[in-house]
């Protein structure tokens, strides 16, 4: 059986996140972590979603596993590829969205390239190439004081032009709104005149619909969940979807992990913390105090059997830039490195069930517990789904992009995860 779409995501919240999208449209789909081994048994699916952590690494290796991404991909028949990158465009002026979209399209023969990071569902809007967070431009927005890739431009087709060896057009708005077959139009006209890739303008989903029919032509987009809800559209037509599984919860305590220190999740830990132990984790001594990761880890144990435990390094800018200016800017990864150790004692002392806030935190602690798959449940928040691993004892995730949920996001995650907080 051939897939109707492969995809290739730059992070795991981000790969959970399109998941989520493509199951509510109908799509069967499941998400691998990294290409799978051969051995993995995907079933009967749609779509699969193939989970890389290369968002924020060198150019290079990121284009390197996203052709291995395509070249698994291809090997089970799928017909259009898409490539998953953050609604806020998160990327830097090396990479990595133009370098791995350009060696997609050149291994695909693609002639164009229609790109846009739009999901009006939670918020993310372009209109004349320029992205919207809300109500502000991207560069207003708090993506500005990211820790790993602050965004200070929100004209995207500059962004985009300076990460790319090809020209960079725009499908504007006007032309949007007439239709797939104008976007079509427009997107041959762009490549006749030497465009290899084009921002598409999208400010809702009758406009995410009609770019979906006309990407689905072309053998390769890129873009954010939005642009997977219209290629699930063209590719299954109105279907109205499947139902989400309903799942028996795993024994075992159940635990938070914060590396997010988007606003949004300082906002989430801030609300559950009347509810439950919050440990705010001091990173100078995260860092180079080898016994204070196992100190952290005992004090939790008494307190997991009581109810779930939350611990965060997630911290406001002003902290981040201190920690940065004191530790070098690899802090963020070997922050990463340290909560993954956490997630697995965590693990180790009988968690079943785990949130994790941030996208590369996420890769960090899933690649740490060795997960192979993950199947998708129903929606927790816009954006993120309950997950459940494929292969060995089954865990319940939750894996939350930074920036994404209300207030009570955790409470509502922990109680999809039959958690009482
Ligand atoms: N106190 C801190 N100081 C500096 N960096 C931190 C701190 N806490 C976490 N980090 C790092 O900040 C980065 C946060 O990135 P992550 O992708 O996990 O979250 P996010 O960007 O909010 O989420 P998403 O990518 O899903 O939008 C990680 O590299 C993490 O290790
Ligand atoms: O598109 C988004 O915003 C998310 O899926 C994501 O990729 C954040 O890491």
């Amino acid at each position: 059986m051939s897939l109707m779409l492969g995809c290739i995501a730059d992070d795991y919240t981000g790969a959970s996140d399109l998941a989520n999208t493509l199951t509510r449209q109908g799509l069967r789909t499941i998400q691998t972590i990294g290409v799978p081994d051969a051995g993995l048994a995907l079933g009967t699916v749609d779509a699969v979603v193939v989970a890389l952590k290369t968002r924020s690494i060198s150019s290079a290796d990121a284009v390197a596993r996203s052709l291995a991404a395509l070249g698994w991909l291809r090997g089970k028949g799928a017909r259009h590829i898409m490539f998953k990158i953050c609604s806020t465009f998160d990327s830097t002026d090396a990479g990595n969205i133009g370098p791995v979209t350009e060696a997609l399209a050149a291994a695909l023969d693609a002639p164009v390239v229609p790109v846009t990071p739009a999901f009006p569902e939670t918020g993310r809007t372009v209109f004349q190439g320029h992205l919207f967070v809300g109500s502000r431009p991207l560069h207003e927005s708090p993506l500005k004081d990211h820790p790993l890739n602050p965004m200070h431009d929100s004209d995207l087709v500059r962004v985009l032009a300076r990460q790319s060896r090809h020209g960079v057009g725009l499908v504007a708005h006007d032309v949007v709104s007439q239709g797939a077959a104008a976007i079509a139009a427009r997107l041959a006209a762009l490549a006749a005149s030497g465009m290899r890739s084009a921002i598409v303008d999208a400010i809702s989903e009758p406009d995410l619909i009609a770019l979906g029919a006309a990407a689905l032509r072309l053998p390769l987009s890129t873009g954010a969940s939005g642009l997977g809800l219209g290629l699930a559209r063209a590719a299954r037509g109105e279907s109205a979807g499947t139902a989400p599984p309903v799942w028996e919860a795993p024994g075992g305590p159940a635990a938070i992990i914060a590396g997010s220190c988007a606003a949004a999740t300082l906002e989430q830990i801030a609300a559950v913390e009347p509810d439950l132990p919050v440990h705010r984790l001091d990173i100078d001594r995260l860092l180079n105090d080898p016994v204070y990761a196992d100190a952290a880890l005992a004090s939790t144990e008494a307190q997991l059997s009581q109810g779930p435990v939350l611990l965060a390094s997630s911290a406001t800018p002003d902290v981040v830039a201190q920690l940065k200016a004191a530790h070098g800017d690899d802090v963020g990864a070997r922050i990463e490195a340290a909560l993954a150790r956490l997630a697995a004692g965590l693990v180790e002392r009988g968690v079943r069930r785990l949130i994790v806030a941030g996208g590369e935190t996420s890769g960090a602690v899933i690649d740490r517990l060795g997960v192979a798959a993950l199947e998708i449940g129903p929606e927790i928040a816009p954006g993120v789904p309950l997950l459940r691993s494929i292969g060995g004892a089954p865990m319940l995730f939750a894996l939350k992009s930074g920036n994404f949920g209300g207030a009570d996001f955790f409470r509502r995650a922990l109680a999809a995860m039959g958690v009482a907080a």
